[in-house]
C-alpha cells in the first residue's frame, strides 16, 4: 500500500488517529480521556504561535506517524530576545528510518525562525545524539533536571 505522508499542525480530532498511542512511545502518558484531551487542546491553542504542536498523518491509514511540539519562551536578555524550546519529538515505529523525524524538527525550527527566535534547544539521550546533529543542531550543554513526585 503506498503510505502518503502529511504534515501540519495538532487537530482535536487527532485523538481518534492514534495521536496520544503514539506519545506513549516516547514515554508514559497514562490514560487520558476524551474530555481531559479537549480541555488540554484548547488550552494549548489559546497560546497560539507560542505553543505549536505538529504532527505527520499517513493519509493511507488515516494515522498519525509521528509529532513534536516547540514552545516560545519569551527573555528580557538579547533586546527582549525569544528561545524556541522542543519537545517530544516522536516517530512511529513502523515508520522510523523515513525521514519524518527530520521534518519534524525542520518544521518546529522553521516556526522558531518566522517566530524571531534567536535559537532553538532541546533535551535528548545520547542514543539520539547523532540524529539531532544531521537535523543541524550541536551539542552545547548537559541537561539538569529534577523530577517531583
Ligand atoms: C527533544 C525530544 O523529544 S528527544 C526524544 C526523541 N524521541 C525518541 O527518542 C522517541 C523514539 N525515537 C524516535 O521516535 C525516532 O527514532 C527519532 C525521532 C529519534 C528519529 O526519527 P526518524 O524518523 O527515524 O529519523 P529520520 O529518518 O528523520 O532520520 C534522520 C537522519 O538521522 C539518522 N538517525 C535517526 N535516528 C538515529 C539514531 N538513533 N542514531 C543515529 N542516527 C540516527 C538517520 O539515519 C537519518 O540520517 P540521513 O539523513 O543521513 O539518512
Amino acid at each position: 500500500m503506498t503510505e502518503t505522508f502529511k504534515i501540519r499542525r495538532l487537530e482535536i480530532s487527532d485523538k481518534r488517529k492514534g495521536f496520544i498511542e503514539l506519545l506513549g512511545q516516547l514515554t508514559v502518558t497514562g490514560s487520558v480521556t476524551d474530555e481531559e484531551f479537549d480541555q488540554r487542546f484548547e488550552e494549548i491553542r489559546s497560546y497560539g504561535e507560542d505553543h505549536v504542536i505538529c504532527v505527520i498523518e499517513e493519509e493511507t491509514s488515516g494515522k498519525i506517524a509521528a509529532t513534536g511540539s516547540v514552545m516560545i519562551e519569551k527573555k528580557f536578555l538579547r533586546n527582549c530576545g525569544k528561545v524556541g524550546h522542543i519537545e517530544d519529538v516522536v516517530v512511529d515505529s513502523r515508520f522510523r528510518g523515513k525521514q519524518l523525524g527530520k521534518k519534524v524538527v525542520e518544521f518546529l525550527t522553521d516556526h522558531c525562525k518566522s517566530m524571531g527566535c534567536y535559537k532553538v534547544i532541546l533535551d535528548c539521550s545520547v542514543e539520539n545524539k547523532v540524529f539531532y546533529e544531521k537535523c543541524g543542531m550541536s551539542n552545547k550543554s548537559i541537561q539538569m533536571s529534577k523530577y517531583f513526585d
